[in-house]
């Protein structure tokens, strides 16, 4: 066995254990992910995509990978001891996607990691399973468009819930519902804004390590795709504040919001910061002999979140920036009319971002949507009263789901007296950016 090999099992093991704790009541995988990846920072690079590859992967291709088992196991997933069925799903997935993982290291390791698990018993169960998937690939039948309903298929080939699939198919329709869900599943590049004077600069690639690739957006100005950064954090330029990870969506929704020179803005959701910091940018940058400061007042509701609102301000030292700790629920009576632009980027089921949150599928429900549309009805009702008359206010949500957004901008327009200049559903697969809504009003 070679050393990457050896290294290989290791990850394998923590990978178990990772997708094992994201299992668990309240835990976001990306969360999970993150902590897991910032505990080891003595990871090789090579060992932390392997890791990050399959742990997403795994989670990602559940709906497919027990699919594929139950044709072949006699116990169906959903009857199988935890570690036992994470442990086949991943393997599944090694054997299905990883090419550079060969079938029979994909068995051995499984058969070894359940033994450590405890299951030494079932190591038989998944040593036949996965053989008999790599050994008889004809006993595998897929859904097909002639004898399925469209919306199987799209369940199981981009292995997405019904729910979801069904919402998505009846407000657009069979291809594109399809084309959304298969853009999860695909590469997505790391947007960011590349702020300051190095934003002028065409070849911003020659800034970044050896094997990384930035290609510029067409959308949106100091926008760019990068490949092959492993590490965001700890390139010079992220710490120096000059990049800002920001998908293009958030950075078209901003844009629309005619920010200018001297503006008050109050973005009631701010965290992590990037709107914020944008809006900050745009005003500063229109106003070059830096006559009319303006200000962005920027909130949010746990200490957790302002304390990463303080962190960014310091990262990109963004004076105009004032963080502070508010619940946009609650009304300040101070604030009545008081800004001339409004952010409520509220909070959301976050559908539009699910190939970045490969989980938020598996969360998604109508009692939750509905919950959250109240929510987001609370916050925007105190969004519009904070507006000076002739003032403008954003909201944007991350998903793609009428009850949070076409239908409480149509709920603002029947209970206030506002005008919608702007409104944009932008899907996933129909643009090279997330899923994202939003709305821009005059007052
Ligand atoms: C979509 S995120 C905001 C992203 C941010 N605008 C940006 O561009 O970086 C929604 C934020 O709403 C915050 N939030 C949730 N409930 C809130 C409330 N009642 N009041 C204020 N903020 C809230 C969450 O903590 C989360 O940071």
């Amino acid at each position: 066995m070679t050393e990457q090999d050896r290294k290989k099992k290791s990850v394998r093991a923590l990978a178990l254990e990772l997708l094992l704790e994201a299992q668990k009541e309240n835990r976001q995988s990306h969360l999970v992910l993150r902590d897991a990846l910032e505990k080891r920072a003595w990871l090789t690079a090579q060992d932390r995509a392997f890791l990050v590859r399959l742990f997403e992967g795994t989670i990602e291709y559940r709906i497919q990978m027990d699919y594929i088992l139950n044709q072949y196991a006699r116990i169906p997933t959903g009857r199988m001891r935890p570690a036992i069925r994470e442990i086949l799903r991943m393997s599944v997935y090694q054997i299905r996607y990883m090419d550079s993982v060969p079938d029979s290291a994909a068995v051995n390791e499984a058969v070894r990691l359940a033994s450590a698990k405890g299951f030494g018993n079932l190591r038989g169960f998944v040593n036949g399973i996965l053989r008999s998937i790599i050994r008889e690939p004809d006993r595998l039948r897929w859904p097909s468009e002639q004898d399925d309903n469209p919306c199987f298929r799209i369940q199981i080939l981009y292995s997405m819930p019904e729910f979801l699939v069904r919402k998505w198919m009846d407000a657009y329709g069979p291809e594109t519902a399809e084309k959304i869900c298969r853009s999860f599943l695909e590469e997505r590049p790391l947007t960011v804004r590349v702020r300051g004077q190095a934003a002028g600069e065409d070849n911003f690639q020659s800034r970044l390590p050896q094997g990384c690739t930035a290609e510029k957006s067409s959308l949106v100005p100091d926008a760019w795709y990068l490949k092959g950064v492993n590490h965001l954090a700890s390139l010079p330029d992220f710490q120096s504040g000059t990049l800002y990870a920001q998908d293009v969506s958030s950075m078209l929704a901003v844009r629309a919001a005619g920010i200018r020179p001297g503006s008050r803005v109050l973005d009631m959701c701010a965290a992590p910061g990037g709107k914020s910091i944008l809006a900050a940018d745009l005003m500063r940058e229109a106003d070059p002999g830096g006559k009319r400061a303006g200000v962005v007042i920027s909130r949010d509701v746990t200490g957790r979140k302002l304390a990463l609102l303080r962190e960014n301000r310091e990262r990109c030292q963004v004076p105009e920036m004032q963080p502070c700790l508010w619940d946009a629920t609650q009304f300040r009576p101070e604030d009545r009319e008081a800004f001339d632009v409004v952010i409520a980027d509220v909070p959301c089921s976050g559908y539009g971002v699910i190939g970045r949150k490969p989980d938020i599928r598996y969360h998604a429900s109508a009692e939750k949507e509905a919950s959250l549309a109240e929510l987001q009805k609370k916050i925007l009702a105190n969004a519009v009263r904070c507006v000076r008359p002739g003032g403008t206010l954003l909201f944007s949500t991350c998903t793609v789901n009428r009850a949070e957004n076409e239908d409480n901008t149509a709920w603002l327009l029947e209970h206030f007296p506002l005008v919608k200049k702007e409104e944009r559903q932008l899907l996933p697969g129909s643009y090279p950016g997330d899923g994202f809504y939003y709305a821009v009003f005059r007052v």
